[in-house]
């Protein structure tokens, strides 16, 4: 059977998770049998359980075959060391599983065109990924402090590394992931002032050579890379890039597609050789969203298409991935909106809305 672990964590997490619930079990009653365990991460594991992720947790998340994650955060905790810290949780699952490929795709449907902040024909038909590495780099590189230099001042140090083997890892995603799109790579970096950025450009191109020439791979400066994702974002394909900057892109790219609300990602470890299997979390690229969690007005749209995500990697049901994903689609044709992508003097409608009419859509497709 497989099995899914459950981590709602904080804020509108559980109210994101909740409608996911509700399409997991759709498909349960059409046989998928998913078996579902559900854990605590975040400020609520903090408040139970003492710590962001428990070992217990880790261990139910090393028996699943995928992590679904809804978010995690909020001001309550912001007085937290750094390693108690919310987010302390998910950076743990990440590293813990080796989870170095996050994908994290932009689309604009053609109905939330005139919902993003660009104009309709920059972003109208956009379908690019932006491919995340998610283990290295300033994330996790060491020394990572904050010292006492004992004259009042203090110093903080962030430490960006990256290994050639997280390179090439990273590399070969990309260009995989690109052979079953439009066959583009563009590499992103800054290797005018980071060390981290000429290698990272020179093993992409080393990589490049070693089978993938059929692929085109070009390279930008990040900087410029964010410009161009905003001037002109159906340009590019895939664009794969480093931890921080894949953190930063991916925000402005959410943004492309009318809301945070709409982005789902994927983050997945190395094929296992033996068993083919690979370790996956799904989780929405948004946050929290302290300021409207509670209201029941939360886009359930970038969690329940991260559970698509899960359906197409990690369980091999591309049929019902992509019969979620027209459901998506219609809904939003039919006219409804939450209220991060509604226009003004448009009628809102709250989490459970947006899902029963996402249910239904699905129900029709899949009849
Ligand atoms: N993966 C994660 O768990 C994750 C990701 C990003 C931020 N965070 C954490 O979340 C907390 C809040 O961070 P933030 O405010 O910078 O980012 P956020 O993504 O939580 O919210 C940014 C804005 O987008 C809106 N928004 C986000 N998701 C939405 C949704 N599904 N529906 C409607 N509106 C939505 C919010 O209301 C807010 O106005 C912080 O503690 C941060 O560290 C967690
Ligand atoms: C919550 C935080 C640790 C996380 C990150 O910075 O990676 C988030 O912003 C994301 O984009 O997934
Ligand atoms: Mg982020």
């Amino acid at each position: 059977m497989p099995s899914l672990l459950l981590l709602a964590g904080d804020g509108i997490g559980p109210e994101v998770m909740a409608a996911t619930e509700r399409v997991i079990h759709f498909f349960n009653k059409r046989g998928a049998g998913f078996e579902l365990q559900s854990g605590l991460v975040g400020g609520t594991a903090v408040d139970n359980e003492g710590a962001p992720i428990s070992e217990a947790t880790l261990a139910k998340a090393m028996a699943a075959d995928a992590i679904l994650f809804g978010a995690v955060g909020g001001p309550q905790y912001d007085g937290l060391s750094y390693d108690m810290r919310p987010e302390a949780g998910l950076l743990r699952l990440r590293k813990h599983f080796d989870l170095f490929a996050n994908i994290r795709p932009a689309i604009c449907y053609p109905a939330l065109a005139d919902s993003s902040s660009l104009k309709r024909e920059v972003v109208e038909g956009l379908d690019i990924i932006i491919l995340r590495e998610l283990t290295g780099g300033v994330y996790f590189g060491e020394p990572k402090t904050i010292e006492e230099l004992g004259n009042g001042q203090k110093r903080a140090i962030d430490t960006q590394v990256y290994d050639t083997y997280e390179i090439d890892r990273i590399g070969r995603a990309a260009f995989d992931l690109a052979r079953t799109r439009r066959n583009h790579v563009t590499s992103m970096e800054k290797r005018n002032v980071m060390k981290t950025g000429v290698l990272w450009r020179e093993v992409m191109e080393e990589t490049h050579k070693d089978g993938y020439e059929d692929v085109t791979l070009d390279h930008m400066l990040a900087d410029a890379g964010a410009m161009q994702l905003v001037r002109n974002p159906k340009q590019f394909d895939v664009i794969v890039c480093d931890n921080l900057f894949g953190d930063m892109l991916s925000d402005i790219a959410a943004q492309l597609t009318g809301s945070l609300g709409m982005l789902p990602s994927a983050s997945l470890g190395a094929v296992d050789s033996t068993t083919g299997r690979r370790r996956a979390l799904y989780e929405p690229v948004h946050g929290s969203a302290p300021d409207i969690a509670g209201k029941g007005i939360a886009n359930p749209i970038a969690m329940i298409a991260s559970f698509g995500m899960a359906l197409q990697y990690s369980f091999g049901m591309v049929a019902e991935a992509k019969a979620l994903d027209a459901a998506i689609a219609e809904t939003l044709a039919e006219g409804l909106r939450t209220a991060d992508i509604a226009a003004p003097g448009d009628e809102a409608v709250g989490t459970t809305e947006m899902t029963d009419a996402i249910l239904g859509n699905l129900e029709m497709s899949l009849r």
